[in-house]
């Protein structure tokens, strides 16, 4: 089974933004959805996760269709949008209370489960005060905090390391490379390559709404034919190669 399965997605506004895209992601899997901006990474995880409804296609989420039994689908699944919004008249610990309350995780699992969380995204000491008064980055770590507080299965992250510090991004990335470990799924965008080089198992790399490449990164660098060069490299190739000229194994048109 898939922790996530995409078929066909689709989504227009005024112009395509998602054009038939397919994805297959496993259980335990690290990926990272890249590519330039405006190309549809956005739209599929709101696809996805049950915020915007597509034009055609499918999302199954651990076998579940999430689009016939969406509620089902999302009690798997956390979203970390890229400028997340949270509560900000409640303090850190009022947030994760009431995330955890929502997910219906009993207080005895949150209680602990929150503190470790503040203690790891160093915010325990403004664990009292109110998020208003808190910085970008700070709300950020609150954010992510409520999307790990029922322990999902399936963790989708729209650009999380934006506005963080050096430090904190560290133990982000730590974060999300242990829950990978401990069987957990996540899929990130992100458009800081070297993170990508050094975190994911799997690259997507999508443009104009569709899938242009895929791969770890070694099979990204044997398509562009880089054998050493960097994820920066071989994505700038990419995004930059006529439709089709990428794919060896696609026939010229
Ligand atoms: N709510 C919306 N209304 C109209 N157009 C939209 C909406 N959301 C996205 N779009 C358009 O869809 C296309 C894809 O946008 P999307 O945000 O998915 O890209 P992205 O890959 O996440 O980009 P970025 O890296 O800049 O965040 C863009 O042309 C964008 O302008």
């Amino acid at each position: 089974m898939t922790a996530l399965e995409v078929r066909g997605l689709a989504k227009a506004f005024s112009r395509p933004a998602v054009q038939g895209l397919d994805l297959a992601i496993a259980p335990g899997e690290f990926y990272g959805l890249l590519g330039p901006n405006g190309a549809g990474k956005t739209t599929t995880l709101r696809m996805v996760v049950g915020l915007l409804a597509p034009d055609a296609g499918s999302v199954r989420i651990f076998g579940i269709d999430a689009l016939a039994d969406p509620i089902a689908a999302k009690r798997l699944v956390a979203w970390l949008p890229d400028e997340p919004l949270i509560y900000d008249k409640l303090t850190p610990l009022e947030f994760l209370e009431f995330v955890a309350g929502l997910w219906g995780v009993p207080a005895a699992v949150a209680g602990p489960r929150a503190e470790e969380l503040l203690h790891r995204l160093d915010l325990w000491d403004h664990r009292a005060e109110r998020c208003e008064g808190f910085s970008r980055g700070m709300k950020q770590k609150a954010a992510l905090a409520g999307a790990l507080i029922h322990d999902p299965r399936l963790l989708i992250l729209d650009e999380p390391l934006t506005g963080l510090d050096a430090a904190i991004a560290r133990e982000v990335k730590a974060i999300l490379v242990e829950r990978v470990r401990a069987g957990g799924t996540v899929i990130l965008t992100t458009h800081i390559l070297e993170v990508a080089e050094r975190l994911v198992d799997r690259i997507g790399v999508i443009q104009h709404g569709r899938l242009l490449a895929e791969g770890t990164l070694t099979e990204l660098r044997e398509r562009v034919g880089r054998a050493d060069s960097t994820l920066e490299e071989v994505f700038l190739d990419l995004v930059a190669a006529p439709a089709g000229a990428a794919d060896p194994q696609r026939e010229p048109a």
